[in-house]
Formats: structure tokens, sequence, C-alpha cells
């Protein structure tokens, strides 16, 4: 009887403590369990994020990696060149000169050093002249002024020989003349200056040269490609401006050059650039055809701007057939200086006298070489020494 009580007294303990448990577990008011924290999104190193992820996608849960672009090509930009200034680039290339031209003055003064000046004298002087490319007319005056001078001196040292010379040529090629590039900008408006003359002469390449030489003296210039006959001579205008970092606008092979040169002047006003260049077109099909494609040319970038140089280029070695082409482009279009190029390459440089006689405009730059910085201001001092010799 006494292990039955002992029985129920313990499952009646037990049932107490079961019944006093679930009481605690399951009481009104007990605190509901603290939420489980969702895992943090990982955070990608800086480098690591993808484009765009930046405040627009906080609240993102997870970030993937960007998918992987394709590489893309790379651009090797041209190596950009620093071209010496102008100044003084004639003294440089005085030998160029003193090889082509100093025949003539070797010839001349030692004609006017004999003894005796006679008639037939005189005759070979006017005939070097001459045949030199400097005209009938300012020969004749030359040998006439060197004719009451030498008689007035009576006997005659090589060295007042020599300056008699010296006077007379110079007094041709006329040292007085204004031979300033006009390329100074306008307030905001870039200067222009266009490039005419027969395709052969060396156009493009003077251009190019032109464009070279005003980076070499601290400008910014933009290039128009306006020979839209001739493709090749866009891309080597293209070429010579990309060596120095100038920009060049090209249309279409055969399109309006006006529309390239209106494109260029307002690329070049756009960009607040020094100079805009333009190379036109020199077919001599027509007069009036060369008439109305430059005068075009010339309205049509009047519109933006005003146009500061007309530059004839002229090729020294083609002699009086380049002056009758010359002469063409002078009455079809207001020419104010002359490129004269090649002159390295001929022993008539008389040719400055009588162009810039026949056209009645100075000459303003010579090239005097191939080399991408063979074209110089034109120095009549310079050039009249390397004729004479030291
Ligand atoms: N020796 C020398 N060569 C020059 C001079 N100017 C240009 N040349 C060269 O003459 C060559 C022929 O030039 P061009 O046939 O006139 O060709 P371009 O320069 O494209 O001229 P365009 O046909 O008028 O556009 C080129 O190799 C030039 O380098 C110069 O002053 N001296």
């Amino acid at each position: 009887m006494d292990g039955y009580l002992g029985v129920i007294v313990i499952v009646a303990v037990v049932a107490l403590l079961a019944a006093g448990g679930l009481f605690l577990l399951f009481r009104p008011g007990r605190k509901a369990p603290p939420p489980v924290k969702p895992p943090e999104t990982p955070v990608l190193p800086e480098e690591k994020r993808p484009a765009g992820t930046g405040a627009e996608d906080e609240g993102a849960t997870t970030t993937l990696p960007p998918p992987a672009k394709p590489a893309e090509p790379v651009v090797v930009e041209p190596e950009v060149e620093v071209p010496p200034p102008s100044a003084g680039r004639m003294v440089r290339l005085r030998s160029r000169l003193a090889r082509s031209q100093s025949a003539l003055g070797r010839g001349l003064l030692e004609l006017l050093s004999r003894d005796r000046l006679d008639d037939d004298v005189w005759d070979e002087i006017e005939e070097s002249l001459i045949t030199a490319d400097v005209g009938v007319a300012p020969t004749q005056v030359m040998v006439e002024e060197l004719r009451t001078k030498v008689k007035v001196l009576g006997s005659r040292t090589p060295d007042e020989v020599r300056g008699l010379l010296r006077e007379q040529l110079l007094a041709q090629i006329g040292p007085g003349l204004d031979r300033t590039l006009h390329v100074r900008k306008h307030g905001e408006r870039p200067a222009v200056v266009l490039v005419v003359g027969v395709n052969g002469t060396g156009k493009t390449t003077t251009t190019g040269k032109l464009a070279r030489s005003l980076v070499g003296d601290g400008k910014r210039v933009v290039l128009g490609a306006a020979d839209t006959f001739r493709a090749a001579a866009a891309d080597q205008l293209q070429t010579w401006g990309e060596r120095v970092g100038a920009d060049t606008v090209r249309g279409p092979e055969g399109g309006d050059p006006a529309s390239v040169a209106f494109d260029a002047v307002a690329k070049g006003t756009e960009e607040k650039v020094d100079v805009v260049i333009v190379d036109t077109a020199g077919r001599l099909h027509t007069k009036t055809g060369l008439m109305d494609e430059l005068g075009k040319v010339k309205r049509v970038i009047e519109k933006k701007a005003t146009v500061d140089e007309v530059l004839l280029v002229l090729d020294a070695t083609t002699g009086q057939n380049g002056m009758r082409q010359a002469q063409v482009f002078a009455e079809v279009v207001n020419i104010t200086g002359i490129a004269l190029t090649k002159l390295d390459g001929t022993a008539k440089g008389g040719i400055v006298i009588s162009v810039q006689r026949e056209l009645g405009v100075p000459v303003k730059l010579v090239g005097l070489g191939e080399g991408p910085d063979d074209l110089a201001p034109f120095d009549p001092e310079v050039f009249v020494d390397a004729i004479l010799g030291d």
C-alpha cells in the first residue's frame, strides 16, 4: 500500500512541474524572439564596383561584377612636333641660296671689276641679269644706274664694286616693301589666309609648311583642304597638320571648295584659333571657271570672317611660263603676297624682282628646300648677300 502511495506522490509532483513549465512558456506578454538579421550586403572594393553603383544603388542586396567588356582598340595619338620659330630661318638657309645663286653674283662682280668697261662688257652684264630672270625693264634700270655710278667712281676697288651691285639689287627688290604676313587675330575671330596657285607649284606643301611655321611662332592653326579636286592633296595636308597638332577640315572628293572653306573658318572661329589657312584648287581650266571658284570661296569665307592674306604660290624654276599663270591668278583674285618655292633649285633668283614688278605685290615667303622647316620669311638683305657672297 505504501508503494502505491509513493508512486502516486511522484506522479503528482511530475504533473505539477510540467504544468508550471508550460505556464512559464506560454504566459501572456512574453517577448517575441529578436528577428533574424539578414546577411549584410557584401561591399565591393571601390575599383571593383561596376559603373553606376553609387548612391542611386543603395538598398540593393547584391552587387554582381560587371560582364567582361570586349577590349577597346588602343588608339595611338601621333606625336606632336614643336617646330622652330620663323625668325632667322633665311639666315639658317642661306647656304642653300648661296649654292644656287652665287654663280650670278660671281659673274656680275667679275664683269664689273674689269679695268675697261666698254659696251661689250655692259652687254654681258645685261645678258647675265636677263638670263637670271630679272626681267628686261628692271635690268635696263640697273645697267643705267651702274654705268652712271661707275663713271663717277673712276677706278674701282672690289669692295666698291660689290657695294654698288648690292645697292642696285636691293633697290630693285625693294627693301622697304611690307612683307609682313597678316595673321593677327581679330578679337575672337581668326585671321584667314587663302593659298592659291597652280597645282604642282608646291602649293599644298607650302600650306603645310606655313602651318608649321605659324605653330612654331606660338599660334593655333586650323587647315582647310579646299583643293577637293585632288583627294591626295587633302590627305597630304592632313598629315602636315597632324604633325603639329593642327586640325584639317576636308570635304568629299570633288565637293564644293567654298563649303570646305566655310566649314574650316567656322571651326577655327568656334575653337578660337589664331589662323585658318585654306588650300584651294588651282585648276586653270578657264579663266572664268577659276574666277568663279576662287571668287565664291572668298565670298563664302567673308560671311564669317575677313580674308587677311591671299598668298600666290609660284615655282621659281618655271620662269616666264609660271609668271604667265601667276598673272591669271592676279587678275581673278586680289593677291596680297607671293610664296616663291624651289628657290634652292634654280640659278634664276632674279625672278624675285620680276614677279614683284609684274604682279605688284611683295614676295613674303621663300621655299628653300624639301624639308618641313625650309620655308622662310623673305629677307632681301640676306638674299642679296647670298647672291654676292662674303
Ligand atoms: N627643293 C624644293 N622642293 C620643294 C619646295 N617646295 C616644294 N617642294 C617639293 O616639290 C615637290 C612637288 O611638289 P608639288 O608637285 O608642287 O606638290 P604639292 O606640294 O602637293 O603641290 P600641289 O600639287 O600644288 O598641291 C614636293 O616633293 C615638294 O617637297 C622648295 O622650296 N624647294
